[in-house]
């Protein structure tokens, strides 16, 4: 069984077909690009699946049990994390604090802080700084690291609720070419290390096709095209949606 399966999900905006009629399965251990032109239903798409926009019809199934009508939170404590484009990390506590922070919001100790942050779970958030290379910076402010660090710290403390699906809005936006393609490898590392299943969006191709298993492409509000990186480059609609040509990939 696939663990998460979308069903003729559509959603509109006034006259606008944000999401017209899409279909997907998810299985575990795969890392899956979201691709489309700006405006082709992305976030939309996102939006549904983590529970900020309930879709007109269709059907968001999580290991079996429907997602739709649930709360973000609720949905997020089945096991859909998610990342976003924006910094979420506080600038003035150090990379350490901020793990504590996220792993006592999950063990819902939020509201015991008559210690200082830095008592708890310290050993847990070290173990998970460590698998995003990220360890020996643990004590310095997030607001003195270099953007790519941030990203990381950022995918630790979503690996800190562990997700059994994480969706990564534009995870490398804002980065040099080499930090996209090392924050993407190391996304893919946790997928193979963690069985995890991530869908993400991405503008770079390059960085997509060196690292996804899968990806599904989205044009005005439709699933165009879905299948590994040699079927998405020679796909007639993708070309076409991207160049408005015949032109390749390799070509543009
Ligand atoms: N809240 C909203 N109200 C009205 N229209 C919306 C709303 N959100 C999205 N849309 C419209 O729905 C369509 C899909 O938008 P969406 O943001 O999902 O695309 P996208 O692929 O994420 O684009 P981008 O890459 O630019 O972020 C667009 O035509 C957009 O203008």
């Amino acid at each position: 069984m696939s663990l998460l399966k979308v069903e003729h999900i559509a959603k509109s905006f006034g006259g606008v077909k944000a999401i017209n009629d899409v279909s997907f399965e998810l299985p575990k251990g795969q890392l899956l690009a979201l691709l489309g032109p700006n405006g082709a239903g992305k976030s939309t798409c996102f939006n549904m699946l983590n529970g900020q926009l309930r879709p007109d019809s269709g059907s968001i199934k999580l290991e079996g049990v429907e997602l739709v009508g649930k709360h973000p939170r609720q949905i997020w404590r089945a096991g859909v994390g998610r990342t976003f484009q924006i910094s979420a990390t506080f600038g003035s506590l150090t990379v350490l604090e901020n793990l504590q922070m996220v792993l006592l919001s999950r063990y819902k100790k939020l509201n015991r802080w008559w210690k200082p942050v830095t008592h708890y779970f310290q050993e847990e958030a070290m173990v998970l700084l460590d698998q995003v290379g990220m360890a020996d910076q643990a004590d310095r402010a997030c607001s003195v690291l270099a953007y790519g660090d941030v990203k990381r710290v950022e995918l630790a403390m979503a690996l800190a609720h562990e997700p059994t699906l994480l969706l990564m809005d534009e995870p490398t936006a804002g980065m040099a070419p080499r930090e996209r393609n090392q924050l993407i490898a190391l996304v893919k590392k946790m997928v193979v290390d963690r069985n995890l299943s991530v869908l993400f969006t991405e503008h770079s191709m390059d960085v997509v096709f060196e690292h996804a298993d899968r990806m599904m492409v989205f044009a005005r509000g439709e699933l165009i095209a879905d299948g590994d990186s040699d079927m998405i480059r020679n796909d007639a609609r993708v070309r076409e949606v991207y160049f408005g040509s015949g032109k390749s990939f390799e070509a543009a």
